[in-house]
């Protein structure tokens, strides 16, 4: 459905986005996380027609953007970042304007501004100046304009910043009922956002993509991380005598424990890691050594995210994930690698 290849767009001398590539299928629901700057709006205008990239191709259904960019935007709903409205107009007299400029026409402009309207649940503020809107109303505003030609994809730049709760909610709950019939791609900094909605994430990284991840494959082959002061040679041996399954391996975190230089964390893969840390405790019991930590690998987005985007350099857990696979690039793709060793990379 979406084909991004080896995308690129600079700045002056500032590369925002960088060599990205990636597919996305019909009804995704994706969500593209980074920090500030990463580059998620710049891939999102330049998805969206808005934006020209200073090199790459995007193909959507089929079609070059760069060449038919009026019949693909004519697809696509886009709910821009601080959604810009038109303060003086009423609700339906910008819904109205709106379906002028998508050329909606005017005999079924009325049914497609009532869908949109009950869809986002706007009706109390149907006349209202949008001067005198709430932030929350805004917003759904915003993505009453995008939805009102019933796009194939949609694509939301933070659309539940500045939410209360209860509009987070209804907001998600709307992502997900617009997805039956769309393709959806979320820019946002929340991610529980990410886990609640999404089924992929794509986490940029300085312009770069650095990952790209089933939400599925996240969280899964979790390992037992246990803390010691002894060597990797040592700690081999011990758990190799210790029957844990064939596929048992021990690794050393790169990462020293803090305030304990003498500590190192190992990571032990098993088929089983829970039933395994009680033998392990044994083990390390029976040896005489000091055991300073033992515990399953943390496993959800935030620790992914912080591995990744690397805002967790000292999160020994968060560099250590098993799951993903890293993003493509114009010179190739790196298939089967864990997320894990993406964490080593970027
Ligand atoms: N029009 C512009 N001129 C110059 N630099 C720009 C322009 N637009 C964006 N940038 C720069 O490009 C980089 C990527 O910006 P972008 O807005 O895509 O990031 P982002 O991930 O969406 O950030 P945020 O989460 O803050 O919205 C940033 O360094 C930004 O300062």
């Amino acid at each position: 459905m979406i084909e991004v290849r080896a995308l690129c767009r600079c700045y002056g001398e500032l590369r925002a986005v960088d060599d990205v590539s990636f597919d996305i299928g019909r009804r995704e629901i994706v969500g593209l996380l980074g920090h500030n700057g990463a580059g998620k709006t710049t891939i999102m205008k330049m998805l969206t027609g808005f934006l020209e990239p200073s090199s790459g191709s995007i193909r959507i259904g089929g079609q070059d953007i760069a060449a038919h960019r009026r019949e693909v935007q004519r697809r696509i709903g886009y709910l821009p970042e601080n959604c810009p409205l038109y303060p003086d107009m009423s609700v339906v007299d910008h819904l109205d304007y709106q379906a002028a400029l998508h050329g909606i026409p005017v005999a079924r402009r009325g049914a497609a501004m009532r869908r949109a309207i009950e869809r986002t649940e706007l009706g109390a503020k149907a006349m209202a100046p949008v001067a005198t809107l709430s932030r929350g109303y805004r917003q759904r505003l915003g993505v009453a304009l995008a939805i009102l030609h019933e796009p194939d994809i949609l694509i939301l730049d933070e659309p539940t910043n500045g939410l209360d709760p209860s509009q987070i909610q209804h907001m998600r709950g709307l992502i997900r009922e617009l997805a039956e019939q769309a393709t959806v791609i979320i820019s946002t900094h929340i991610l529980q956002e990410v886990e609640a909605i999404c089924g992929r994430v794509l986490i940029m990284r300085g312009g770069r993509l650095a990952l790209d991840s089933r939400l599925d494959d996240i969280g899964t082959r979790p390992r037992l991380l246990v803390t010691l002061d002894r060597d990797l040679a040592e700690v081999r041996s011990l758990f190799d005598g210790l029957g844990l399954g064939a596929q048992t391996d021990v690794e050393q975190l790169p990462v020293p424990v803090r305030d304990q230089d003498q500590c190192r964390t190992y990571a032990i893969s098993a088929v089983n890691p829970l039933a395994a840390a009680p033998r392990v405790a044994e083990a390390v019991a029976a040896q005489g050594w000091a055991l300073y930590g033992l515990e399953l690998e943390r496993q959800d987005l935030e620790a992914l995210f912080g591995a990744v985007s690397g805002t967790a350099a000292g999160d020994v857990s968060g560099k250590l994930m098993s799951a993903g696979t890293v993003a493509k690039t114009a010179s190739g793709t790196a298939p089967g690698v864990s997320a894990r060793e993406a964490a080593a990379h970027v």
